[in-house]
Parts: C-alpha cells; sequence; structure tokens
C-alpha cells in the first residue's frame, strides 16, 4: 500500500470502528438502565420475586463486565471475499438494532479463514487486513492479498507479520496479552480442533501454548456454549503468580466464566502450606500410592479379634467377631466408599445387638430399643473401633505421623524413602499430599451429613481415638458443613465448580503440564469423566528431562484418549537466545526432544555482565526502547537477590516456569538441566549471564 492508500484505508476503517464502538456503547447502557430499574425496586416483592430480579441484576452486570473488558482492540480486521463482500472481525460478535452483524465474532466458523486463509489455500478470500488500533483509534492497517500469485512472505509462513512483530516486540506488562489479532495458523488449528478426547500441545519454550490453550477455552466456551454453561471450564497451572499472570486472557476474550487453579488448590477444605524437596516431591507423586491409599483404608477396616461384653442397660451382651464379620460384608456389598458404607456396617452391627438382647432380657418393644443400643457410648465407641470413620486429612497426618504403620501400608518404599515422608501430626501439607488426600477422599468418601452437623462426633471420635492411643482428633466433614452452609445462596457455577471435589468439568486445560506426577494426573482425570482435556508442555522443560517414553509415559491411563499436535514456531525469544540455550542442553548431555525455530532476530540479545552493570544496562534499555518506567527485568537463580524496583522481578527458576519478561538476567549456576532451559528461554529481548554463570 503506498502512504495515501494507507490512509485511506486507516480513515475507512475508522469509521467502521467508530460504528462497532457506538453499538458497544448503547449496548452498556442498554443495562446501566436497566440495572438502574431493578435496583430502584429495591427490597419489595415476594422472595420469589427477589430472588428473580437477583438474577436479572447479576445477569445485567455480566454483561456489563463483559463488554467493558473487550474494549481494547474490538475490532480486529476484516476479510474481503471474492465475491465483494466485506466481513469484519472482532473480540466478540455484534448486531446493529435491526440483527445486521456488525462484527463476527473471531470464534464464529465465517471468521475462520481471517486465520487460516493462505495464498495457496485462500478459502474464497482475496484480502485479509489486520486492523491496529489503540484505544478508540485506528493506528495502522496491514493487508495481505490472499490471491494465487501472492508470495508467501516468508519460510515460516506467517500471517499479519506487521501486527504480529509489533506485538511481540512490545514491552511486558506483567500481565499476559491475547492474541486474537494474530493468530498464526498451526495455533488456529488447535484452537479450533474438536473438543473430545485427550488433546497434547506438545511446544518448545514460547511458542504460545498457553496462549494458545486460553484461546481454545474460549473458543470451546463459544462453540459449546449450553454444554459448558452447565458444566464449566478448569485451567489447571503451575503456580498462583502464572494463574495471575494469565488471568485478563479470558474476559478479554468476553469469557469470565471459568475456574482456574493450582493442584494444590484444587481440594476444597485442604491448603497446602509447605513444599517439598524434590526427591520427597517425587516419592509422593508416584503411582504406588493408590495402593498404600487403599491399604490405608483397609486398615480402617478391622476384624474384631477376641469378643467383648458390652453393658446396655443393666444387660451384659457380647460383641463377637462374627457380628462384626456380617457388617463388614454387609457394607462392603456395592461400591460405596468407606464413610458412606459405614452407615451399612453400624446398623448390621447393631441389628445383630438387638437380636442378642433380646434373648437374654424379656423385651418385647423392639422400637426404642435400637436407638437405644446405637447411642450407648460403648457400643458407638466398639462398633466403632472396627469401622473407623476418617477424613482424608486426618488419615495421612495418621500415617505420616506413625513409622510403624507406614512401613506396614507402604512396602514398596524404602526405608529411607519413608524416613523422609515422616513428620508429626499438625506440620500442615504440601502440595505434593494434595493428590494423595484427592485419592483418600476418593475411597473415603464424605462423612454422612447428619454426622457432620453432628458435634458428638468429632468428641466421640477423639475420644475413641485417644482410647486406642492414636493421638489427636479427628476432623469432622467440615468441607460439607462449609457447602451446606452456602446452600442458600445463588453461587455463580464457577464458585460452585470450585467447592466441590466431585464436580465433573466438561473441559480441563492444563498448562505446564510436563510437572505433573502421575498421581496428579489422576487426580485431574476424576475432574474430567468425559474425557475433554487440552494439555499443553514442553517435555525439554522438566527438570530432569523428557521422559523417554514421551507424554505417553507421563500420562498413565489418560494416555489412551490422546492425540498430540506439536508447535514449532517459537514467538517469544530471539534466534540467537534460543541457539544458546539448544546448545547449553547439549553440552550437558542433553538433545532437546523438539527443538523450535525463532521468528525473531533482537540485536545484542546475548551477553554476559556483572549483575550490577546487567541491571543499569537494561534498565536504560527499557527506558529508551519503551520510555520511563517501562517493561519488566527477571533475575532468574537457584539464590535469587532481593531487590526492590518496580520493574525487577526476582524468582527461582522454578518461579518462572511459564513467565516471560523483556530482559533476563541469569545469575549463578543453574543444577536442573531443563530448569536452566527454562530460565534462558524466559527474555523476549535481552538474555544476560553474570560472569560465574557455568551453562
Ligand atoms: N500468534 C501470536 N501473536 C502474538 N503473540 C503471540 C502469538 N503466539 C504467541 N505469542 C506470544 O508469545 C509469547 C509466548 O507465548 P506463550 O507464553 O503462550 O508460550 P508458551 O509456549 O506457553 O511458552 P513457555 O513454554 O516457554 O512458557 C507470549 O507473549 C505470547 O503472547
Amino acid at each position: 500500500m503506498s502512504d495515501g492508500e494507507s490512509m485511506d484505508a486507516v480513515s475507512e476503517e475508522q469509521a467502521y470502528v467508530d460504528r462497532a464502538y457506538s453499538r458497544l456503547d448503547s449496548l452498556a447502557a442498554g443495562y446501566t438502565r436497566k440495572l438502574a430499574e431493578i435496583r430502584r425496586q429495591g427490597g419489595r416483592g415476594n422472595p420469589e420475586e427477589l430472588f428473580q430480579r437477583d438474577s436479572f441484576a447479576a445477569d445485567y452486570e455480566d454483561h456489563l463486565a463483559r463488554l467493558s473488558h473487550v474494549e481494547h482492540q474490538l475490532v480486529l480486521g476484516r476479510l474481503d471475499t471474492e465475491s465483494g463482500d466485506v466481513g469484519h472481525i472482532g473480540r466478540i460478535g455484534l448486531r446493529d438494532e435491526d440483527r445486521n452483524v456488525i462484527l463476527l465474532d473471531w470464534r464464529a466458523p465465517q471468521a475462520e479463514p481471517f486465520y487460516q486463509a493462505t495464498a495457496l489455500n485462500p478459502q474464497g478470500m482475496v484480502r485479509r487486513r489486520h486492523i491496529q488500533s489503540r484505544l478508540r483509534k485506528v493506528i495502522s492497517v496491514e493487508d495481505e492479498l490472499l490471491t494465487s500469485d501472492t508470495e508467501a512472505t516468508a519460510n515460516l509462513n506467517l500471517t499479519g507479520e506487521g501486527a504480529l512483530m509489533a506485538s511481540l516486540g512490545s514491552a511486558r506488562q506483567g500481565h499476559m496479552g491475547d492474541i486474537v489479532a494474530t493468530i498464526q495458523v498451526e495455533q488456529d488449528r488447535i484452537i479450533r480442533a474438536d473438543s473430545t478426547g485427550v488433546l497434547i500441545v506438545q511446544g518448545g519454550p514460547g511458542t504460545g501454548k498457553t496462549a494458545v490453550a486460553l484461546h481454545r477455552a474460549a473458543y470451546l466456551l463459544y462453540a459449546h456454549r449450553n454444554r459448558l454453561a452447565n458444566s464449566g471450564v478448569l485451567i489447571l497451572g503451575p503456580s498462583p503468580s502464572f494463574l495471575s499472570y494469565i488471568s485478563r486472557v479470558l474476559p478479554s476474550l468476553g469469557e469470565s466464566d471459568v475456574v482456574s487453579s493450582t493442584v494444590a488448590d484444587l481440594l476444597p477444605g485442604v491448603t497446602a502450606t509447605g513444599v517439598d524437596r524434590p526427591e520427597v516431591e517425587e516419592i509422593k507423586g508416584r503411582a504406588v500410592w493408590v495402593r498404600i491409599a487403599r491399604r490405608a483404608v483397609d486398615y480402617l477396616q478391622r476384624p474384631l479379634t477376641t469378643p467383648t461384653t458390652l453393658r446396655i442397660n443393666s444387660f451384659d451382651i457380647e460383641l463377637t467377631p462374627d457380628v462384626i464379620a456380617i457388617g463388614h460384608a454387609r457394607a462392603r456389598r456395592g461400591d460405596r466408599p468407606h464413610n458412606e458404607a459405614r452407615q451399612s456396617y453400624a446398623r448390621a452391627v447393631i441389628e445383630e445387638l438387638v437380636r442378642k438382647y433380646l434373648e437374654v432380657s424379656d423385651t418385647e418393644e423392639q422400637d426404642w430399643l435400637k436407638a437405644d443400643i446405637a447411642s450407648n457410648e460403648q457400643v458407638r465407641r466398639a462398633v466403632n473401633l472396627c469401622w473407623l470413620p476418617a477424613t482424608p486429612t486426618w488419615l495421612l497426618e495418621h500415617l505420616y505421623a506413625h513409622p510403624g504403620l507406614l512401613k506396614r501400608l507402604a512396602p514398596e518404599l524404602s526405608d529411607d524413602e519413608r524416613a523422609l515422608l515422616e513428620r508429626p501430626r499438625g506440620s500442615g501439607f504440601t502440595e505434593a499430599d494434595i493428590p494423595i488426600l484427592d485419592e483418600l477422599a476418593e475411597l473415603l468418601g464424605d462423612v454422612p451429613a447428619a454426622e457432620s452437623d453432628d458435634d458428638s462426633l468429632e468428641s466421640y471420635a477423639s475420644a475413641t481415638l485417644a482410647s486406642m492411643d492414636l493421638g489427636g482428633g479427628i476432623v469432622t466433614g467440615r468441607m460439607l458443613a462449609e457447602r451446606q452452609r452456602q446452600g442458600g445462596r445463588r453461587l455463580p457455577l464457577a464458585e460452585r465448580a470450585a467447592q466441590d471435589r466431585t464436580w465433573a468439568y466438561g473441559h480441563v486445560v492444563v498448562d505446564e503440564a510436563q510437572e505433573l506426577s502421575p498421581l496428579a494426573w489422576r487426580m485431574v482425570a476424576r475432574r474430567v469423566p468425559s474425557r475433554s482435556l487440552t494439555i499443553v508442555g514442553d517435555l525439554d522443560q522438566r527438570p530432569s528431562g523428557a521422559p523417554e517414553g514421551g507424554w505417553r509415559e507421563l500420562l498413565g491411563p489418560l494416555a489412551s484418549h490422546m492425540r498430540e499436535e506439536v508447535l514449532t514456531i517459537s514467538y517469544r525469544t530471539p534466534a540467537a537466545v534460543l541457539e544458546e540455550a539448544e546448545a547449553a542442553m547439549n553440552r550437558r548431555g542433553i538433545s532437546l526432544r523438539h527443538p523450535v525455530n525463532a521468528v525473531r532476530e533482537v540485536d545484542r540479545s546475548l551477553r554476559y555482565e556483572e549483575l550490577d552493570v546487567a541491571i543499569e544496562q537494561e534498565l536504560a534499555f527499557l527506558t529508551a526502547e519503551y520510555g520511563e518506567g517501562q517493561g519488566l527485568i527477571a533475575i532468574i537463580s537457584e539464590n535469587p537477590p532481593a531487590i526492590d524496583h518496580p520493574q525487577i522481578h526476582t524468582m527461582t527458576p522454578r518461579e518462572a516456569k511459564g513467565l516471560e519478561f523483556d530482559s533476563v538476567i541469569v545469575d549463578g549456576t543453574i543444577a536442573e538441566p531443563g530448569d536452566l532451559y527454562v530460565a534462558m528461554t524466559r527474555p523476549t529481548q535481552h538474555l544476560i549471564l553474570t560472569p560465574g554463570t557455568e551453562i
């Protein structure tokens, strides 16, 4: 385009962009008006009317929030078809008062050519135009002709290259931005892929895996709105800081009703307060815990070895091993979790005791007798000793605090490994404990509501355990009680799902998936019975390197549903930095399983400097490049220094996972090769190594 043509195109698009914003404003004004009307009516009316008004108000608020989130770059571009039709693509779909389309939602099937059409496969299009705007002002347009005589831009086949490069070269803000204006062909294919089964997206550093995963979530919410509106989407990330880093992407795509969590926060009611050493983490992540957990629950179901005499209403009644055996057999019928099956067990034992009671007494009245026996303190204690109600947290703490018991229940672990697990009660849980607790929760089930509401269970259990010399009290179904307390309130789906361990999500996205242990994968799989998952990660970024058997080996049972896509172009990391990161891995005897090609060369992107000098130079570079106070520097080190500066973040390689910065300084040698690879590939501009840093 000549300058004149470009100016014409800019003003032409400005007129269109103005029209789209004006419609956005009038929709927002409509919702604001309706909301004000509802609020004016206040608390008048019957409960039904109040509830209805509440729901409408919540809906209007959601709409308003959604409209405000899509304010930035509302219009993404336009497509011109062979037949002369023009369609504009937007962050959301918009229609005017007469239902005429102003903007096509980027996820609509008709918008696909905006991302997929190429000169070789124009899909009926003759031109694609990227529109870049700041606030509501169009600043440039970029046209790509899609006629068969157009040359492909470069060997990487980029679309909207100018807009893409501008976006990649801009200052990092500490929050990930969306890529909806410049999604590339290989990424779009993944975003729109079929929702069924387990889709693995393997991609090296900076290939856009996180971006793609989030855009896919938005796409699926659009394409399967009905199904997912009732079941929800869960996004799993490696750390709270990562979740905060990505938190703005989905709202900017008009979607916010999504649950995001780390594995550590996935079990409602339990908070992981500690972090294990890597060797302990590895032990706790092993699949063998499936068996250990089973045995731990079996340990709560004990046979009675010798008869015991119970004093009931001045009669001595003998509780014999066969009565307990009858109760056990009854409870094991059906495949119910331990705490739920316990009711059948207890009922059967009480029935047997009633029978024995009737033999020695001349009582005819049976109705009260059952209740009488069931509430007898001695009976309760004796009965429960042979089928002890328990919560997952109590049981795991108990296991860790009793080395002899752990040895009996976990013979697969060596003495040294078990010693690493020992700790006293009350030590708190770590992230690696969560999947074990989830495994136990699955086997134990909830403590039935009737009992969890009953304070006496808690005191009873403490007494029972004290009599067994097992230590502290038991936590009753607190989670359940909490949930019940909230029952009266109308909670949004995402909140309801997040609070429910047994919630079945419609789709689950797992990011940095190479990090999950075999046991964590089981925990994830339980949350998505439909097996509709998008799993993104990079095997080369695992601390200890890629496993021999690849993703199949990591995923365990989920692997039977998997298909794999590979992303090969790194958008983030400059070419020289990527080459050096690969060479560093080679020097440590590791050849990358999935090397990538960089789209960008950046001047002086790799240097050695003293830390102080590097900080000074990079701050000056950021100011010159983006303006005062703009851009971010990360100092990545096994022992990160404390530096108080708004543009400087310091962190360990593990904490740096998934994040990116304009400049990265790696300070000091990093032990694990995968961690080094992560650290070196974080910058969009410069990587600086301090002199003592061996790579
Ligand atoms: N099509 C695109 N248009 C604009 N920016 C893009 C595009 N694809 C990726 N990016 C940008 O490249 C950077 C890297 O993306 P992302 O963090 O998703 O990569 P990743 O594969 O998850 O990286 P890593 O595994 O190293 O964490 C981000 O800043 C992202 O916005």
